[in-house]
């Protein structure tokens, strides 16, 4: 099937932003894309001093965009908007399926706080709160949600290798850290036999947060790759896993009587 990702040009105006993936996710569905990828915070600037002011209910208006869009293309659509439940605040990524039916809300389980003296500081939880629960759900395959950050937890990735073809992962790295790990996380994948595919918005230099963008798709090597403006980039997930499975066969040559990597709590939402 065929995987689109969306880096969109976020920016202040929300209903332009809404409007814009409207009009995006049209043209995916167009060229065939069966999965959008949104990026992290689409419907927000990315920064803690935004997220409550641009954060909803779900379902809330982006996410009633959301599952409209999905039923008229028919196809399942995945991004991370700042969500407000219980007097909390949290980052969460929606999943909508083709009958428009929301399937399941990722929280942002490990929060982005690092302070890298003289580049970046930035403190998640300052604002938001932790998700607790893994997300998985179907499609042409199988697939796991993280957001953004959750990408450098490789503990999160081997358990949904397990049972997941592909990995997705909405994000905004920023100028420090994107050049660095950002392709070279995603990559790491190769590890996990697994398709990952990262969906940033695309860089506003003027932004108090300059994400990186360059999302990206890989499957070991980078199969698809934006640069940093506004853009679409497409991705033909294919049989190849099985195949590299079957001949690196390292699921079935794990030392379980050595080593472990478990789940203290499993679930999705
Ligand atoms: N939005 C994020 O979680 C950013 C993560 C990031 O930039 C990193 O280096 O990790």
């Amino acid at each position: 099937f065929r995987l689109a990702v969306v880096q969109l040009q976020v920016s202040s105006d929300k209903a332009n932003n809404l409007s814009k993936v409207r009009r995006l996710v049209k043209e995916a569905a167009g060229q065939g894309g069966k999965v959008v990828l949104l990026p992290e915070c689409f419907n927000s600037p990315y920064g803690t001093s935004f997220f409550s002011k641009y954060a909803e209910k779900i379902p809330g208006e982006t996410t009633q965009m959301l599952s409209e869009v999905a039923k008229e293309n028919k196809l399942h659509l995945v991004g991370s908007i700042p969500e407000e439940d219980g007097g909390k605040l949290y980052n969460t990524c929606a999943v909508f399926g083709p009958e428009g039916e929301l399937i399941l809300k990722h929280r942002k389980i490990h929060l982005f706080d690092i302070d890298v003296p003289g580049k970046i500081r930035f403190q998640e939880s300052e604002t938001l709160s932790p998700g607790n629960s893994l997300s998985t759900f179907d499609t042409f395959c199988r697939v796991g949600v993280g957001i953004c950050y959750d990408m450098r937890f490789a503990e999160l990735a081997q358990l949904y290798n397990r049972k997941c073809q592909l990995l997705v992962y909405p994000g905004a790295f920023n100028m420090t850290t994107g050049p660095a790990h950002w392709e070279l996380l995603q990559r790491a994948a190769l590890d996990n036999q697994t398709y990952v595919a990262t969906a940033s918005p695309a860089r506003d230099e003027a932004a108090s947060y300059v994400a990186w963008g360059h999302s990206t798709v890989v499957n070991g090597e980078v199969i698809a790759k934006a640069g940093h403006e506004e853009s679409i980039i497409y991705a033909d997930i294919l049989q190849y896993l099985a195949d590299v499975r079957q001949q690196i066969p390292i699921s079935s040559q794990r030392r379980d009587d050595l080593y472990a990597v478990t789940a203290v709590q499993q679930g999705s939402g």
